[in-house]
């Protein structure tokens, strides 16, 4: 569905990324982990076309993802932000139907915003407030409606359990997961949170100076050796 193969990003002298391939299937849930800094925000962002590799390329459904395919793209996926990323000045409600609003009336994006913020656990009394009157878990929630409004076939979650205690975290990775099987969405989550990684992946790669350490089932990571000094049991 989504494949990158040999990505190769340099800022300055040092490559951050230094042949990247990977690549996850349709209705596949594939977690990235990393250090801090080891690239996993810009590996997203070539997928994006936000930053442009120096070398390699990104298919998209078997195919070269050019500049003119990048629009299909873009309009079949949803992404969570890393903090939510809410606008300020829009209600929550506004917010989720960002999309929907710039090609169906208000009152029909509103109605699917209730029911996709009922989806995530968020009533309808939160509709009208504005991003600044949430918790960090709601905001979170509400971010993750808006991923979810305009029902994408690919999701991107950046380390969505940031911020959160290890409760509200847990909520988010199994309702996060929930969407995933329920939508059939293929998913690409950044995170260094394992439980994230437990909840939600069906698959894990590692990014490791540069380069994919290792990538397999998630169910198998406890027993990879690569994973070792970054699970912590080593
Ligand atoms: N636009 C840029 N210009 C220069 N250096 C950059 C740029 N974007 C990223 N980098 C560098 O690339 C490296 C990887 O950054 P990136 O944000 O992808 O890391 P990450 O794995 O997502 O980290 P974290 O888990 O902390 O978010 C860092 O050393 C960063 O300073």
């Amino acid at each position: 569905m989504i494949e990158t193969r040999g990505l190769v990003k340099t800022f300055g002298t040092k490559p951050v990324l230094d042949g990247v391939s990977i690549g996850v299937r349709q209705g596949e849930s594939l977690c990235v982990i990393g250090q801090s800094g080891t690239g996993k925000s810009v590996l997203l962002k070539c997928i994006l076309g936000l930053e442009t590799p120096d070398a390699g390329e990104v298919l998209w459904r078997g195919q070269t993802l050019t500049a003119a395919r990048r629009r299909d793209f873009l309009a079949s996926f949803g992404m969570l932000f890393q903090g939510a990323a809410l606008f300020d000045s829009l209600s929550v409600w506004q917010n989720v139907a960002f999309r929907l609003r710039q090609r169906m009336p208000d009152a029909e994006a509103r109605a699917i915003a209730l029911d996709k913020l009922a989806r995530v656990g968020l009533g309808s009394e939160t509709a009208d407030l504005m991003p600044a009157e949430l918790s960090g878990g709601m905001s979170k929630r509400a971010g993750l409606a808006r991923a979810i409004a305009d029902d994408p076939a690919v999701i991107f979650f950046d380390e969505p359990t940031t911020g959160l205690d290890p409760i509200r975290a847990a909520r988010i990775n199994a309702l996060i997961r929930g969407i995933v099987d329920e939508t059939g969405a293929t998913a690409i989550t950044i995170t260094h949170d394992m439980s994230s990684v437990r909840a939600i992946g069906d698959r894990v790669a590692l990014l490791q100076e540069g380069r994919i350490a290792w990538d397999g089932p998630v169910a198998d990571m406890d027993q990879a050796a690569a994973l070792r000094g970054f699970l912590g049991t080593e």
